[in-house]
């Protein structure tokens, strides 16, 4: 790193390193600190320093540190790098859409296509499974032709794939919408993080990043209006539902033919000029000198220290600072998706249901308010990222989740306890299944995917209550008997539950839920993918987000395609036990494993994964405090290691 002449500095090297926090962390920590390679300190030449001379002289550091904040603050971030943010971040929009639209599309189709249980399956999983290989294969794809080029795929993808739905007439062919509209998530999914995080000045990054987060979580509350409001046309409605999509697909499309490409990736394939032009329209008034060698050199030293030969998943692998960061960017993702955030969310609706709300639609509609809660809370996560670091939002959301996870789990177990006794034992017509029949509670009944509860009530009590199998082709009534017409029963008070229990204790689940959401989405909805488009260096950030991302969709098959039978063999409260069981272990490992990256370069993260994996938060001694760029009238200073000196 090299020490660059300073002449016009304002005011000693002693101010700022108080300033900055320098002195301390050099104290607590000299070996770390030097490991670090200090690179925090940059004076950027500007014009005005006035208010930070006045500062200096008189006002002593408290002033000065304040004086200096002020000064950062008004070299304003140009509105363009919020553009590019914005329109990246629709590829997290079209993610939650896509994701969160089809249960609701699910519920028109199988009854105008007669679809059987496998091919409900296999349209909602195949997006996932597709997803989860793009992903894979896209950091070979961002590596070779670069993040704009991706995203450009991407949108193409949504588009076609969502043209194709909205176009379909038979399974076959929604089979293979689905297919292409899953390889767009995957690869959007991983691409945007890294691209939003290298375009962004390193004080707005979490925020910026966590924005793309934002809009998966938008993307699913409007998917959840869509799937409310065109519900009630039952013909085709689905048709709007799937094809919705293809205007914000078109829209990022169109913007980004006139969007740049990652100045941090132009560097790395050597068209240094284009990098630059591109580096000052981002940073506007900002000097780019500092920024733009810091990378530079970054890359040289990279490419010396781990060479360029074999795959880059092999090189990542053998050297002990990219696979301790991808230790912990895969066990992020994992720990994300073993907390159950898609089962929550996916059966809202029933957890709504058991808690007293009766009608199917009053509770599609609430389920969107579930949605809304997720992206509500998400955005306290992008106000909440710059304010108290990665590490402290992460470790508290999950573990605020656990304890949702584990109210959630005990609603079940007081709903199971008192579940209602079955009184009234209907004959089985000829030719028909007897197993629901022979069930004594609510509570078995409930648990087997193929029966539902029919009951009446008198005052607040269960009465005449019957287990009966369900319609194969909608879930809101019985195959036979007093539950068989929806909109007769309705009528006669008599009632119908597919898939919870009427018991007074349900209150205790939604109030699990609300919570559950409450904490995830500020913290463990959002962070996994901002932390991971910052701990690796540019020669492994491809690979590694796409590897990390590949991890988060194939536990997001997992856990869905696996809670129904989870719940079968443990019952309901066992799945959210279970569910609770791994979110606490992914709170050991984020106490251990994860370290702070805010205010950081991307330049400076590695460095952070230098000794150990998990050093249990002990190289955040810099925590609470920005890492600036700060102006100093007429030159650039960059704070090297040999500039210690200097200071003490
Ligand atoms: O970060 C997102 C977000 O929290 C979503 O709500 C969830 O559905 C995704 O699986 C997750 O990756």
């Amino acid at each position: 790193m090299s020490r660059k002449a300073s002449e016009n500095v304002e005011y000693t090297l002693r101010s700022l390193s108080s300033l900055m926090g320098e002195r301390r962390r050099k104290q607590q920590e000299p070996d770390a600190a030097s490991a670090a390679g200090e690179c925090s300190l940059l004076a950027a030449a500007a014009e005005s320093s006035t208010s930070l001379q006045s500062a200096g002289a008189g006002g002593g550091v408290g002033d000065l540190e304040r004086a200096a904040r002020r000064q950062f603050q008004q070299d304003e971030t140009p509105a363009f790098v919020y553009v590019v943010a914005v329109f990246s971040a629709l590829g997290g929009f079209l993610f939650g859409y896509d994701t969160g639209v089809v249960s609701g599309a699910m519920l028109l189709l199988k009854r105008q296509l007669s679809l059987d249980a496998l091919w409900q399956e296999l349209l909602v999983s195949s997006t996932v499974g597709a997803a989860a290989v793009s992903a894979l294969a896209g950091g070979a794809l961002n590596g070779v032709f670069g993040r704009r080029a991706a995203i450009l795929l991407a949108s193409a993808l949504f588009t076609a794939g969502s043209a194709v739905l909205a176009a379909a007439n038979n399974k076959e062919t929604l089979l293979a919408g689905r297919l292409v509209v899953g390889l767009g998530i995957g690869i959007a999914s991983m691409t945007v993080p890294v691209y939003i995080a290298e375009v962004s000045p390193p004080n707005l990054r979490g925020r910026l990043v966590t924005i793309n987060t934002l809009f998966i979580t938008g993307g699913q509350f409007f998917a959840s209006v869509v799937d409310g409001a065109f519900s009630y046309l039952q013909k085709d409605g689905w048709r709007y539902m799937l094809g919705l999509a293809a205007i914000p697909a078109v829209i990022q499309f169109f913007g980004f033919l006139f969007l740049p490409e990652s100045p941090r990736w132009l560097i790395q394939k050597g068209q240094t000029q284009k990098a630059r032009r591109i580096l000052s329209q981002m940073r506007g008034n900002q000097t780019i000198d500092e920024e733009y060698d810091s990378i530079k050199n970054n890359i040289e030293e990279e490419e010396k220290e781990v060479g360029s030969a074999g795959p880059v998943i092999c090189r990542m692998l053998s050297y002990p600072p990219t696979r301790r960061a991808l230790i912990v960017g895969c066990g992020l993702q994992m720990f994300q998706q073993l907390s159950g955030i898609n089962t929550i969310m996916y059966y809202s609706a029933t957890i709504l249901q058991m808690s007293g709300v009766e009608d199917d639609r009053l509770a599609i509609w609430l389920a969107s308010v579930t949605a809304f809660t997720n992206f509500i809370f998400t955005l306290a996560g992008v106000w909440l990222v710059e304010k108290v670091g990665r590490r402290k939002l992460t470790f508290g959301s999950l573990a605020g989740t656990t304890v949702a996870l584990i109210i959630l789990a005990l609603g079940f177990v007081l709903s199971a306890q008192v579940s209602p006794r079955i009184t009234f034992q209907p004959i089985t017509p000829s030719g028909q299944n007897a197993t629901c029949t022979s069930y004594s509670y609510c509570n078995e009944c409930m648990l087997d995917p193929d029966c539902g509860f029919c009951y009446k009530m008198n005052k607040s009590t269960v009465i005449d209550s019957s287990c009966v199998p369900v319609n194969k082709a909608s879930t809101n009534e019985a195959a036979w008997g007093r539950c068989e017409n929806e909109t007769k029963f309705k009528t006669e008070d008599i009632f119908w539950a597919y898939n919870f229990c009427p018991t007074p204790y349900s209150w205790t689940a939604l109030l699990g839920l609300i919570l559950y959401l409450v904490f995830f989405a500020p913290g463990m909805g959002p962070m996994p993918w901002t932390v991971n488009s910052e701990i690796y260096p540019l020669w492994a950030r491809s690979t590694g987000n796409a590897c990390s991302s590949g991890i988060n969709w194939i536990f997001n098959v997992l856990v869905s395609l696996t809670f129904l039978h989870t719940a079968e063999y443990l019952t309901y409260y066992g799945a959210f036990f279970l569910y609770a069981g791994f979110a606490a272990v992914g709170l050991l490992f984020i106490y251990g494993c994860l370290p702070e990256t805010k205010g950081k370069k991307l330049e400076e993260i590695e460095s952070l994964f230098d000794n150990r994996l998990c050093t249990c938060g002990t190289s955040d001694s810099d925590e609470g405090r920005y890492i600036e760029y700060i102006r100093v009238k007429g030159s650039n200073y960059h704070l090297s290691d040999n500039d210690a000196s200097d200071v003490e």
